[in-house]
Order: C-alpha cells, then structure tokens, then sequence
C-alpha cells in the first residue's frame, strides 16, 4: 500500500481526526492506497507551520531562495523514474508522457522560478520638476494557499508553489485527492534539498473539506487555484469578500481551426496530439475542430484513420499512447457526453466504447473518439468534456468560423493552422482567449503569460506575471 501523509512543517502528519479517503489506481480500478482526508484542524497546523516560517523566509536572500529551488530542481530530476512511476500510477497517463513531460516540467517549473526571481525587478517614476522618485516594493503576501487538480498533478502543483516560494511567500498547498502521490514525494525532496521548514506545508483531502478549509482561512491571502469552472465561481464567491487576490486557471473548449493552405501533414500529426494527449484531459486540448470545407473530407478520413492507430493499453506499457482516465466518475461523465452527442444527432466516426485491457479489465480505458457534429451548438460541442473525445465540423468563411470559435462561454485557447500573415493577424486580434497557437500547440515558454478570459478564468500565470501575483505591490513617493 502506498499510504501519504501531510507534510506540515518539514514533517510527515496523519490527519488529526484519522479520517482517511482511498487511493485508486485507473489502470486497474483498484485501490492501492490511503490519503488523509484533513480537516480545518490539519490546514490550521500548516498555517501555524507557514506564518511561523515566514518573517525568515521571506528576508532569505534571492540568491539563497534561487539555490534551493534550482536544488529541488535537480533532484526531481535525478529521482525522475521514480517520479513518473508514481504519476503514471495515480493518474492513468502513459509512463513515457509522465517521463518525457510531466516530471521534467514539474523540475524547470523550480529551476525556471528559481532563475527568474534573481532577474524580477520592479518600476521607478521619476516626477521631473517635482523633485520626487517614486519607485514600487514588490514583497511577498505571507502565506498563500495553491490548490491543484489531477491531470497534471505535478506539473500543476509546482507551477504554483515555485512562484509562490521564490517571491518569498510560504505556502499552504492542497494537490487533487485524486492523484496525491508525486505532491506527497516531493515533501521529501523539499526536505533533502534544504527547504527550511515551514515554508512549504502540503495537506490531502477532499475539495469540500481540506480544500474548502484552506479558501476560507481568513489569513491567507492569496489562492492560486487551477480546475474545474464550477469549483472556481465557487472559491471566488468564498474568497473574493475576505479580499484575497485570486488566481483561477480554469476550463476550456478550444477551437482548433484548420485551413486549407495550412501544412496539411504537420497539422494533421499535432492534431492528433492536441485531440488526445494526456487521454484528452488537458484544459488547452484542442477539442473542437473546424476544418475549411474544401479539404474536409480528405481530413476526415486522415484523421479518423490515424486515431485508430493510437493504442489504448496500460499506462507501464511503452507502446501505450493512450491510457486510463483519471477515475470511474470521470469516465462515466465522459460516456455520458457520447451518449448526449448521439442523442442530439453527432455522427460518431470512431471510438466512443470503453476499451477492456487483457489483465487490466476494471481499469478506466476508452476509445479515442470523434464525432462529427451538426452544429456548432450542440451541448458536445458547447460544454467541457476533458476526455478523448472531439467534434469536427466544416466552415465556409473566417467570418463564420470566427463567430463559432467565440460563441462559447469559455475562452482559454485557439490554435489555428494557416499559412496566410494577414489571416493569423486578423483572427489573433479577433479570437476571444488568452492563449493562440499559429501552426503549433502547447508551444510552452515558461516567460509567457497564461491563462483564459470568460468562463476559463481570471488572471495570468507565467514568468513574472506569476511572481506579479504572488507579490504586494507598494508605491514609495520620496520628495528631495
Ligand atoms: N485544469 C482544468 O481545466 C481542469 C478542469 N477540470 C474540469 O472540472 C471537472 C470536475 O473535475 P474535478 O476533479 O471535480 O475538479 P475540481 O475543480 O473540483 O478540482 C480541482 C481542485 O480543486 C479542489 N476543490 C474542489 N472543491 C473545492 C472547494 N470547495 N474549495 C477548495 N478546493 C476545492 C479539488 O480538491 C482539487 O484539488 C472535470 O470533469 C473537468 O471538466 C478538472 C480538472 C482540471
Ligand atoms: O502550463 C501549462 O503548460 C499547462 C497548463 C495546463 C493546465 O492548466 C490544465 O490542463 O489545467
């Protein structure tokens, strides 16, 4: 059994009041673990933990701060297989994504933001003939809450404590109760490297508990929150009238918007890509597609064609390029949008059965799936489903696919694949996200900032817009 703890002030806790949640594995539906379930008691001993480590850390020298994240760094990738056997285990994705993407994302997630806070620097206004300099003090908040959800579990959660720690805050952090493992490891990591204690406090538990407790906790100040739209209206409506600063990374469907004059083949391979990476369960996944009328068909059956090769197996499996879904709810919720989608007239082209794996027959697999849709107002083509499952549909105009691209409540992403200059400038003036992808997706450069408008989130993340949020920004006027 794989059982975790809280690690509170450099320590590994039970829950106070034992209260414990299992931990399944999606490859074979069972269980193979316990997690604490903490409650308001747990999130207040990490407060305390945090508050107390704070006056310290945050006068640690930037050069300090920058050593021992870029320490953490190394060590997640010298502890990079063990790493990937955990996340491949509590999530379902394939050993090799966890290898090739999400461990070492998770390790330049510390080394970037342990570079970047030695190069932050802040303005100054000279007020010329008033004989005044302005100039802002960036400093740390106290003590924030980061709360991270299960389809990159790592990569995620470090995205938020590596800003959070380098801008001088400690942290109270909560990583989903779906997929605890690799947060619970990296406690030791923090340890090995030289993290004071304190600094960093991680809690497991239920949303509706622990992470509920952390929202509310009327002295911390700040949440970075990445997840489902429904639960980030939901800590907003907590959080915003105790004014915390909010950061919400949340839900999208992204039009991938295809053009004739594009470069058909490298299209046609990052579409797939785009479709079903991470089994579909990434918020930037481009799920709706829209395809230029006069190479529709050709797509059509290219891309059908190519998604029947992707192998659906066992996340160990090498040749797996599809794995198990995160969990049972989640997998019915996605069967439940294929049935919505035959129901409102969807034509579905491949996939859409669950997929029973020789050993592995409780374990979470379904097709890759496509459906072609009969407008672009249907719920499957209107709502998050984050699974294997895209729409396709043709366009005959900019104008109209523009217009679908936009009319739906979330705005996170748009890739757009063209070759016309004056096109991409027009449509990435035009396309209502925060992020476009001209002729690539999930093209990451950690400086870049990142996150959605509408129903997909409030604020940005990124390179110094992250250090922006985990700091308070202090204007000093001196009159000489
Ligand atoms: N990155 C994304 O865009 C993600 C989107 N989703 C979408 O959301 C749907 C629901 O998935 P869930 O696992 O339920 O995501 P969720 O949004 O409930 O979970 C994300 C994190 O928020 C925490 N949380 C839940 N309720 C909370 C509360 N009241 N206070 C504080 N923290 C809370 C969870 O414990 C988890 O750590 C998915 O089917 C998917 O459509 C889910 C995960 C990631
Ligand atoms: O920062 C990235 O590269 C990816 C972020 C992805 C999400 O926020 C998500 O899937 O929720």
């Amino acid at each position: 059994m794989n059982n975790i703890k809280n690690y509170i002030n450099g320590n590994f806790h039970d829950p106070i009041q034992n209260n414990w949640l299992d931990n399944y594995c999606p490859a074979n539906g069972e269980v193979y673990g316990q997690i604490p379930n903490s409650s308001k008691e747990d999130v207040e001993n990490a407060y305390i933990a945090a508050k107390s480590a704070f006056p310290s850390w945050s006068q640690t020298t930037l050069e300090e701060r920058s050593r021992i994240l870029i320490k953490i760094s190394e060590l997640l990738e010298a502890n990079l297989q063990r790493f990937a056997e955990a996340e491949s285990k509590d999530n379902g994705k394939p050993i090799s994504l966890a290898k090739e993407i999400d461990i070492p994302r998770a390790a330049s997630n510390f080394r970037f933001f342990g570079n970047a806070i030695t190069q932050f620097a802040s303005e100054s206004h000279e007020s010329v003939g008033h004989n005044a300099i302005n100039y802002t003090l960036r400093q740390p908040i106290g003590v924030v809450g980061c709360i991270s959800p299960w389809n990159l579990p790592l990569y995620l959660f470090t995205w938020k404590i590596a800003p959070a720690l380098a801008a001088g805050n400690c942290v109270v952090a909560k990583p989903s109760e779906v997929t605890p493992l690799t947060a619970f490891l990296l406690g030791e990591i923090c340890n090995e490297a030289g993290l004071p204690k304190g600094v960093l406090n991680i809690v497991h538990g239920l949303g509706t508990t622990t992470g509920q407790a952390i929202i509310e906790h009327p002295d911390i100040k700040a949440i970075s929150f990445t997840g489902g739209t429904a639960t980030g209206a939901h800590i907003a409506k907590v959080a915003a009238p105790m004014f915390k600063k909010l950061s919400l990374e949340l839900g999208g469907k992204n039009p991938n918007i295809i053009f004739a004059d594009c470069d058909y083949d490298d299209m046609l391979n990052t579409t797939l890509r785009s479709s079903f990476a991470n089994q579909g369960q990434i918020c930037l996944c481009g799920s709706r597609i829209f395809v230029e009328a006069s190479i529709y068909e050709k797509f059509k059956t290219d891309f059908v064609a190519k998604v029947k090769q992707l192998k659906v197996g066992h996340p160990s499996d090498t040749a797996t390029t599809i794995g198990a879904l995160v969990s049972k709810p989640h997998l019915e919720k996605v069967m439940d949008y294929i049935n919505i989608a035959k129901s409102e007239g969807g034509n579905l082209l491949c996939g859409g059965q669950k997929v029973t794996v020789k050993d592995f027959e409780n374990g979470y697999y379904l097709q890759p799936t496509v459906i072609e849709v009969p407008n672009d107002e249907c719920r499957v083509n209107q709502e998050e489903i984050f699974g294997p499952v895209v729409t396709i549909m043709p366009f005959n105009s900019e104008d109209d696919v523009l217009q679908m691209a936009n009319k739906v409540k979330y705005g996170l992403s748009a890739t757009l694949w063209t070759n016309d200059l004056k096109r991409t400038m027009r449509m990435s003036n035009q396309l209502q996200s925060g992020i476009v992808w001209v002729n690539t997706w999930m093209m990451r450069d950690l400086r870049t900032l990142f996150g959605g408008v509408k129903a997909s989130g409030v604020g940005r993340e990124g390179g110094f817009e992250a250090l922006r949020f985990f700091t308070e920004a202090k204007n000093v006027c001196i009159k000489y």
